[in-house]
């Protein structure tokens, strides 16, 4: 059995703002999608094993985060299925942590969120604080945090939790790189526990450094999967050639990329209008609903 297996999943963001068509959406349960639906991941699927580790590259908005969010159970795909032998743990800049609360505070509802007992939240506070070097800033709001001070926090937690998988979302991007080490090494251990790890990063050398496997997401697509020399080296070469276009031909290649994957959002889009009978059918039962209830008003 895999750790984890993503079937055939897609991430649908409605970029509608119009009213009218958000109410079309309501009332035929989202079989209309009236104008923008945007996938901003199209039918992926993959499998990973116990002790494999990830990383997860791609242009800006390719869908990594998207992913990420997927895999910690953060948010729920559209369509397809994602199933994790285990308990996932997701680690990013902004997941999961309360503004309000100070990081004492967000240490407790997050362990006692992925199942730890008072007791163990006791026993393990310490350590949590130690390794996330917060001091007194423990006991201060998180708002007043710096992103870094943040991800130090979300970092520790989740590390003290146990998860049987663990991705990590650029959350060492913006601490300091004493810090990332220090990180790099408790994933080391993970690693050697056998457990599972995605690690989203812009940095190939980390990647390099830490995974056995590369997943390059293009534009809300799997453009690859497999070993990491291969991949991230295809990537790597793929980078250096789109940074020698001119600026203009940057951005002309990225629109017309979006442009395709908006495109290819469009024609699913038609396929869901072209399917009338289930429209007509949903619409029916509503009128049925509607003149039962006037008939028994009426008697
Ligand atoms: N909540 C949302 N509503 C609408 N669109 C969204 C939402 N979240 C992400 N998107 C869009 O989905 C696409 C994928 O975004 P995602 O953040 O997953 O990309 P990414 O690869 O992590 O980008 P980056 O490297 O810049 O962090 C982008 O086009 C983004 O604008």
């Amino acid at each position: 059995m895999h750790k984890v297996a993503v079937d055939h999943v897609s991430k649908i963001y409605d970029l509608n703002t119009n009213k009218r068509a958000k109410l079309i959406q309501l009332f035929t349960f989202g079989s209309v999608y009236n104008e923008k639906p945007y996938y901003a991941l199209r039918d992926i699927s993959f499998t990973v094993d116990s002790g494999d580790s990830v990383g997860i590259i791609g242009l800006n908005g390719s869908g990594k985060s998207t992913l990420s969010n997927l895999l910690g159970e953060v948010t729920q795909p559209t369509s397809g299925s994602i199933t994790i032998d285990g308990r996932s743990s997701l680690i990013a800049i902004s997941a999961g942590l309360n503004n309000e609360l100070t990081g004492e505070e967000n240490i407790r509802m997050k362990c006692l969120m992925h199942g730890l007992s008072e007791k163990q939240v006791r026993e393990r506070f310490d350590d949590i604080v130690a390794f996330s070097e917060l001091d007194q800033f423990i006991y201060q709001p998180i708002k007043t945090y710096s992103s870094g001070m943040r991800s130090r926090l979300g970092f520790a937690i989740a590390i003290h939790t146990d998860p049987d998988v663990l991705i990590v979302d650029e959350a060492l991007s913006v601490g300091d790189e004493t810090f990332s080490n220090k990180c790099i090494e408790k994933m080391k251990e993970f690693q050697k526990q056998g457990k599972t790890i995605f690690f989203v990063s812009h940095s190939a050398t980390q990647i390099k450094k830490m995974c056995n496997k590369a997943l390059w997401l293009h534009y809300g697509e799997i453009n690859d999967y497999g070993p990491t020399e291969k991949v991230v080296g295809d990537y790597v070469k793929y980078i250096k050639a789109f940074k020698q276009k001119t600026k203009s031909d940057q951005q002309t290649y990225k629109k017309q990329m979006l442009l395709k994957q908006q495109k290819k959002s469009l024609l699913v889009q038609q396929e869901k209008i072209l399917s009338p009978w289930k429209n007509y059918l949903i619409l029916t039962l509503l009128l049925l609903i509607f003149l039962l209830s006037l008939f028994l008003q009426i008697s």
